[in-house]
């Protein structure tokens, strides 16, 4: 089977993009993995397929780690679902909503850059003193549409990413499904710099968009930090997280904003 497929990347965030409003494709988790290979494939850290809507909205986006695994959600990527969709229209778009496993998402385009408006967070959870490798961290967590740690840390560059990362993904507090995993450093007042560990990457990204809500939001919880939080990744882009506090945790009209770029098109054989 011959495969059109567009590459692109938010933030350093980088995925497959199909067209499947037809629903001509059905991949496997293998196909998928064998895709996001680096080596053998096309590779990414995801693949996102375009689906017709079922539940009200004007697409659907499924989501799909480099492993070949479904995720609810995915921040970087529903930035480059919403571009590619404007793209498929000629770019004559101004507004779209897409149905998630999280729930709905909308995006808006200014110029080559898209805001989403994100799920509403929950789950969320302060300071756990948790053992972690050879240490004892300081862990708080919450679900931005995916699973989330987040460890503050004052060394961002000495932090042993892979292995606390991988020790915090599959570690007992966050059974059965696991979770990712995000270091952060106070920059100043709103202002932060974090790296990730990726579920279904199994690695460290160059930018995690539902990660750097989950930070941001912890950095307005322990700091008082306003909206909206300046984020600082991995790939060296800087994310603009917006939110609004209804009441004491509770956020509503969580925004994540930045990049979303396409890098080529290609055929492949599948
Ligand atoms: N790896 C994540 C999904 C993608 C999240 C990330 N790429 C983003 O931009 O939000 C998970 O399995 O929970």
């Amino acid at each position: 089977m011959t495969l059109n497929f567009t590459k692109m990347n938010g933030a350093g965030n980088d995925f497959v993009m199909l067209d499947n409003r037809d629903l001509s494709l059905a991949l496997t988790k293998d196909q998928i993995e064998k895709l996001c290979d680096r080596h053998r494939g096309i590779g990414a850290d995801g693949l996102l397929c375009v689906e017709p809507a079922t539940e009200g909205g004007d697409f659907k986006m499924r989501y799909y780690n480099a492993d070949g695994g479904e995720a609810e959600m995915c921040g970087n990527g529903a930035r480059c679902f919403g571009r590619f969709v404007n793209l498929l229209h000629a770019g004559t778009l101004t507004k779209i909503r897409f149905e998630t496993l999280a729930g709905m998402i909308s995006a808006e385009f200014e110029g080559d850059q898209v805001r989403i408006n994100m799920s509403a967070p929950h789950s969320l959870k302060l300071a756990q003193e948790l053992p972690v490798s050879k240490a004892t961290l300081t862990v708080h967590s919450v679900n931005t549409g995916v699973p989330h740690a987040v460890v503050y840390v004052e060394d961002l560059d000495h932090v042993p990413v892979l292995e606390w990362g991988a020790a915090l993904r599959y570690h007992e507090a966050f059974k059965p499904k696991g979770t990712n995993a995000n270091f952060a450093k106070v920059l100043a007042p709103g202002s932060i710099s974090i790296r990730t560990y990726e579920r279904g990457v199994e690695g460290e990204t160059l930018a995690c968009g539902t990660g750097m809500v989950a930070c941001a939001l912890i950095h307005h919880e322990l700091t008082g930090a306003p909206s909206p939080v300046s984020v600082l990744v991995k790939g060296g882009d800087t994310l603009r997280i917006g939110f609004t506090e209804t009441a004491p945790h509770e956020y509503t009209d969580v925004t994540l904003f930045g990049p979303a770029d396409v890098v080529f098109n290609g055929t492949v054989s599948i």
